[in-house]
């Protein structure tokens, strides 16, 4: 199913091992563009962390709960990931089909296969840490994960700088080193994007 048409702004998918920075890059962004992007969060089934709250990062929701979701054919697509359900809803994505602004996803590597088999259109962005060891130590400096969740994350991650490295995934990989050098770079690939969006708009301000 084509979750976008040829007429909307390209959707924009981030993606990158846990910790690298997608949160923080994505908050920037929204905060200067705040009427150029329209962010959506995903469902899923695992436990929030105790920094996070149900519909700011995710929408929690009990497994059985989006079983029945999923039987009912309420997600336009979901996957599983880490014994974990993810999913973006048909309500969630009806927003986003309406608004004329560009959609902005934080999705994990499984999602970016699923987004290129059904929207052509998307521009695939990943976030890499400079290293594993940089990685490791800002997990543990953000402190919002047991021993064990941590571990996870980090194997997760060992996983995701693999898999960025395939050719034909990503159309841009940026290196969060320096927040405001990696946060430029991010402006500078979206760009044409984000002035195009722009120009619609005022366009549109112009002929009411
Ligand atoms: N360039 C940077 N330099 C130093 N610290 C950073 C940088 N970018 C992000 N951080 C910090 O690293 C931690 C992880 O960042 P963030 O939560 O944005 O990652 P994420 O990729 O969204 O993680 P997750 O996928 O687990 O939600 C945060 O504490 C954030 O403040």
């Amino acid at each position: 199913m084509a979750l976008t048409t040829p007429k909307q702004p390209r959707t924009v998918v981030i993606s990158g091992p846990s910790g690298s920075g997608k949160s923080t890059l994505v908050s920037k962004l929204l905060g200067e563009y705040p009427s150029t992007f329209v962010f959506t969060i995903s469902h899923t089934t695992r436990r929030p962390r105790s920094d996070e709250r149900n519909g700011r990062e995710y929408h929690f929701i009990q497994r059985s709960k989006m079983e029945a979701m999923i039987a009912n054919e309420e997600f336009v697509e979901w996957s599983e990931f880490a014994s974990n359900l993810y999913g973006t809803s048909k309500a969630t994505f009806k927003n986003v089909a309406t608004s004329g602004c560009i959609w902005l996803r934080i999705v994990d590597k499984i999602a970016v296969k699923n987004i290129r088999e059904t929207d052509h259109n998307a521009l695939f962005i990943c976030i890499n840490p400079p290293s594993y060891e940089v990685l490791s130590q800002r997990l543990r400096d953000r402190n919002t994960d047991t021993e064990t969740a941590r571990e996870n994350r980090l194997q997760e991650a060992r996983e995701s700088m693999q898999f960025s490295k395939k050719p034909g995934i990503y159309d841009y990989i940026i290196e969060n080193d320096q927040l405001d050098v990696a946060y430029e770079k991010l402006k500078e690939i979206l760009r044409p994007e984000i002035e195009a969006v722009l120009h619609q708009q005022k366009t549109n301000d112009d002929t009411k």
